[in-house]
């Protein structure tokens, strides 16, 4: 038996890519930036104009004119407007291109305008003018043909903005593993399915299947009996057509715990079998062809812990869009003896900054139940009977929020 700290160790050495694919724009929000992205024109493409106000000459405005007649007005999405002469200004717009006879603007709240004999003027109160004032210049922020995302970025939604404004209809990113889910028992049946007296529906999978859909990984669906022959032959074909399998069941010391010899028939290279951990201790990991098989205690409490400690950090690595475990103080003390690292449930509740763990023991690895209260898991390391109240501890959340 090993301890968490190994079993993690074993899994995260274990580096895997699955190469890139095309994905449209809508389709990359936390998705893995593939290739290099480089500004298809100048940032910003023109001299834009930052206030709404009036375009003038700065040196009219270093000579001391601060009266000027409006010749006209440049709104946003027209081409550029010239004056014709330096006592003339031309009334902008936010997100105009400012035309290159005027370098400084007046915003309207230090300009006054009276009329005239049919002509409009503008008085300017601007006494802390400078050349460029109120003015994005072409390509300050970045020039055509510069890098602005690299490979391994991930797509957050500024990201996403970049890539629309480089107009980048489709992106490569990072493919996702194709993964296989399989629950494994004889005692199984479908979610839809009315369960005989002792048969249970399949929690395990569906759980596992519904989050890596929402991170947009999609699985592929698959029951075996507890049959020697048949997790054999069905595991051989699943093993070839798949990236990652996540099994759930079938891994403990009972008659119809076939997948640990069934899997080592198959080639797969055991890393370990058991971790000195509650719940999911009997959990099995080996590789095969550099593919991970991630063997969980059937017991639900268990699969989920295993899935949510263990696997999605994994996936989250390979995908580098891993953000680093937080940690969550514990709000009671709680008693443990057996020598194991224990992975108690939790409520979460973030205070002032700070994330306090109320623990919701629940009644073991099969009250599937209890994990309505708890929104995590509180790893408490093993070597200690009592842990202190008001110490910080590793948290692994699974709220989707
Ligand atoms: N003699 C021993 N017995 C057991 C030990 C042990 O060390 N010595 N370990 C216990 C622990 S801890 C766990 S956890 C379980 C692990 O069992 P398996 O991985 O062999 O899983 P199964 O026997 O197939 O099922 C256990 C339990 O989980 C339910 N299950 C299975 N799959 C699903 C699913 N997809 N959805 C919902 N529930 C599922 C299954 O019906 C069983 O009730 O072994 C202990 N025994
Ligand atoms: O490890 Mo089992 O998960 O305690 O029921
Ligand atoms: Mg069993």
């Amino acid at each position: 038996m090993i301890s968490v700290e190994e079993a993690r160790k074993f899994i995260d050495e274990h580096h895997a890519s699955w190469g890139s694919e095309r994905v449209s724009l809508g389709e990359s929000l936390g998705r893995v930036l593939a290739e290099e992205v480089r500004a298809d024109r100048d940032f910003p493409p023109f001299d834009r104009v930052t206030m709404d106000g009036v375009a003038i000459g700065y040196e009219a405005y270093v000579s001391g004119r601060r009266e000027f007649e409006v010749s006209g007005v440049q709104y946003a999405g027209e081409a550029a407007k010239n004056i014709s002469g330096d006592d003339q200004c031309l009334e902008v717009m936010t997100g105009a291109v400012l035309g290159s006879s005027c370098d400084m603007v007046i915003r309207y709240e230090d300009v006054v305008f009276h009329d005239q004999d049919g002509r409009r003027f503008a008085t300017i109160s601007d006494e802390q003018g400078f050349r460029w004032k109120n003015v994005h210049r072409q390509g300050s922020d970045q020039k055509e043909g510069e890098v602005l995302l690299a490979p391994g970025q991930v797509i957050h939604a500024g990201v996403l903005a970049i890539l629309a404004t480089v107009g980048r209809m489709e992106t490569y990113v990072q493919k996702f593993p194709k993964v296989a889910i399989v629950s494994t028992g004889d005692e199984l049946v479908d979610v839809a399915q009315i369960p005989k007296a002792y048969q249970i529906r399949k929690s395990n999978v569906v759980m596992m299947e519904s989050v890596l859909t929402m991170k947009g990984v999609s699985c592929s669906m698959f029951h075996l009996l507890d049959d020697y022959e048949i997790l054999t032959k069905e595991l051989s074909h699943i093993l070839k057509s798949h990236d990652v399998l996540l099994l759930s069941g079938g891994v403990s010391k009972g008659k119809a715990d076939f997948l640990p010899q069934v899997l080592e028939e198959l080639g797969v290279e055991k890393q370990f079998h058991t971790v000195a951990q509650r719940p999911g201790k009997p959990f099995w990991f080996g590789i095969h062809q550099k593919k991970p098989v991630f063997a969980f205690p059937g017991n639900p409490i268990s699969t989920m812990m295993c899935f949510q400690v263990y696997f999605m950090p994994w996936l989250s690595k390979q995908l580098h869009t891993y953000s680093d475990t937080s940690v969550a103080v514990l709000t009671e003390d709680v008693v443990f003896k057996p020598d194991l690292g224990y992975f108690v449930q939790v409520s979460l509740q973030s205070h002032q900054g700070r994330l306090y763990a109320m623990p919701q023991a629940g009644n073991g690895s099969g009250d599937l139940v209890n994990l309505a209260k708890s929104t995590g898991f509180l790893y408490l390391p093993a070597g200690q009977e009592v842990y202190k109240k008001n110490k910080e501890y590793l948290v692994y959340s699974f709220s989707p929020l």
